[in-house]
């Protein structure tokens, strides 16, 4: 049987969620995360538009693809993607293997205007709450990952602090998770996370199953400027793309690039 690496991901992820709850107790954060300035409006920031809109990656490493980048400065990588046009700022915030963290979020809060998503393995209450203390506008919430009653409970949780879910799903049944709790902005991810196999066509296969009024995201497998313009011609609102923006020389470049498809 193929280890399930989405089960494994998960599992890391809220063992150190935990551990971090041993130091700050869930009122503490809480407390934390109700002082922060409000979130940003991801809604209208991702708002379908003329032209395709980009939510740009910080992203060290992944487990399928191993090391990527050293990323020294994330905030000023975020920077960069602010200034080439990039609609929203990804942050991966898991540490075991995409080497990411909290404080890397809280940087590029601090660095960028635009709104700010943790991305991680999120399947508790206290993980939102540490998003919102963090700065973040948005969270990831991944269907595959969750069971039904939880997804809802999350995605109503992250509601009452004034962010949004960006709900992530890989095939038809868990598009109509997504839908059934409301989600406002739906993703579909090319890679499937329990084997990391890419199908860069899924997006096409599912986007007419998201219902209009609804942001549409494709996520992953975009490495040229074709693969943009394949996502839009199959109605993604907004692309999300990590891998071909830290692994080049030029961000601001690149996305420019991808912006003009
Ligand atoms: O680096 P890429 O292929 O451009 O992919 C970015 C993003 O879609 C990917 O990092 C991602 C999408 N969903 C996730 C869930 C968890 C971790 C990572 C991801």
């Amino acid at each position: 049987m193929p280890v399930d690496l989405l089960a494994e991901l998960m599992a890391g992820a809220l063992d150190d969620a935990s551990a971090r709850e041993s130091a700050l107790d869930i009122a503490a954060l809480e407390a934390r995360a109700l002082a922060q300035t409000p979130a940003l409006d991801a809604l209208a920031a991702l708002a379908p538009a003329e032209t395709v809109k980009v939510i740009a990656e910080v992203k060290r490493a992944s487990p399928s693809r191993g090391e990527l980048a050293s990323i020294a400065d994330p905030a000023a990588l975020a920077s960069l993607y602010a200034s080439g046009g990039a609609s929203a700022i990804s942050v991966l915030t898991e540490g075991r293997r995409f080497k990411g963290s909290l404080a890397d979020l809280e940087a590029v809060r601090s660095a960028v205007d635009v709104p700010v998503l943790r991305k991680d393995f999120i399947g508790t209450e206290y993980q939102v709450l540490e998003a919102r203390a963090s700065g973040a506008d948005i969270v990831l919430l991944i269907v595959a990952a969750l069971d039904q009653l939880t997804l809802e409970r999350l995605h109503a949780f992250t509601t009452s602090l004034g962010m949004v879910a960006l709900v992530e799903t890989h095939d038809a049944v868990e598009v109509s998770r997504a839908v059934d709790i409301g989600a406002r902005i739906v993703g579909v991810n090319a890679r499937d996370l329990s084997t990391f196999e890419l199908d860069a066509d899924l997006f096409g296969r599912l986007s007419d199953r998201i219902p209009a009024g609804t942001i549409k995201v494709a996520e992953s497998a975009v490495k040229h400027p074709a693969d943009v313009a394949h996502y839009r011609a199959s109605g993604a609102d907004v692309v999300l793309i990590g891998e071909a923006l830290v692994t080049g020389d030029d961000p601001v470049t690149t996305l420019k690039e991808f912006l003009s498809v």
